[in-house]
């Protein structure tokens, strides 16, 4: 039986089966929202788990449920925009016929009561100078940013983050670390947090799963 605290709260997810090269099966509970980094080799299988989350992959047997909403098991799986998700991947995923301040207002325009937060994330990640500009000419760094901003706008009930930090200058990645995890932390968002850079991870994390207590086997075709 499923412990009330997880039902309340919770994040339940458990996915095995092959899906492109990979073959898993790995399971993981988190009772309470918190920013939950996620460690493992390169390879391992870690943004492959983020998109079956997503509902971008879809592992044969899986199962994903969130407090008391159903996303996978044997008989449902949910589309990715039905999930209460925001997504930052690897290359930020900006819509590219975008400019950034549209790409910023889109998740907005689905909860535009939340408008009170954009001046604040747009200083807090330094967006102001590009809110005008067009996607495809960003930076690494700046292409990370604005998919940040955009996920924290839309105040995801679950936020997945793959290596968001990984382009930024070191002059000002401590200091919107510190506000994503405040920001997350205000606003009780459950997290997963992808990242090689252990100093991150201990940084910004409320505690840390690490790929091989999570998994019975990870096994290449
Ligand atoms: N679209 C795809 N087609 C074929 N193989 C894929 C695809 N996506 C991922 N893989 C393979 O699945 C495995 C897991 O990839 P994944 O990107 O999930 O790992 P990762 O742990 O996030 O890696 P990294 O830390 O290097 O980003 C790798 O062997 C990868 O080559």
């Amino acid at each position: 039986m499923i412990p009330p605290s997880l039902l309340q709260s919770g994040l339940s997810v458990h996915f095995n089966g092959p899906i492109n090269q990979l073959a898993i099966n790995i399971r993981f509970d988190i009772a309470t929202p918190g920013i939950t980094g996620i460690k493992g080799p390169s390879g391992c299988g870690k943004t492959s788990l983020l998109r079956a989350i997503a509902g971008l992959h879809h592992f044969p047997q899986g199962y994903c449920r969130l407090a008391e909403e159903i996303w996978q098991d044997d008989t449902v799986f949910l589309p990715p925009w039905k999930r209460p998700i925001g997504y930052v991947p690897q290359d930020g995923g900006l819509f590219s016929h975008l400019s950034v301040k549209k790409n910023l207002l889109f998740g907005m325009r689905l909860i535009p009561e939340k408008e009170p937060f954009f001046t604040e994330i747009v200083d807090a990640l330094h967006l102001q100078p590009l809110l005008d500009r067009n996607t495809h000419a960003l930076s690494g760094g700046e292409r990370q940013r604005v998919a940040i901003g955009r996920a924290l706008l839309t105040q995801p009930r679950l936020l997945l983050m793959d290596e968001p930090l990984s382009a930024l200058d070191l002059d000002i990645k401590t200091d919107i670390l510190f506000y994503i995890k405040d920001f997350l932390e205000k606003c009780k968002i459950h997290t997963l947090y992808v990242s090689h850079d252990a100093e991150e991870l201990r940084m910004i994390t409320t505690h840390i799963l690490d790929w091989r207590s999570i998994q019975n086997t990870v096994l290449k075709k």
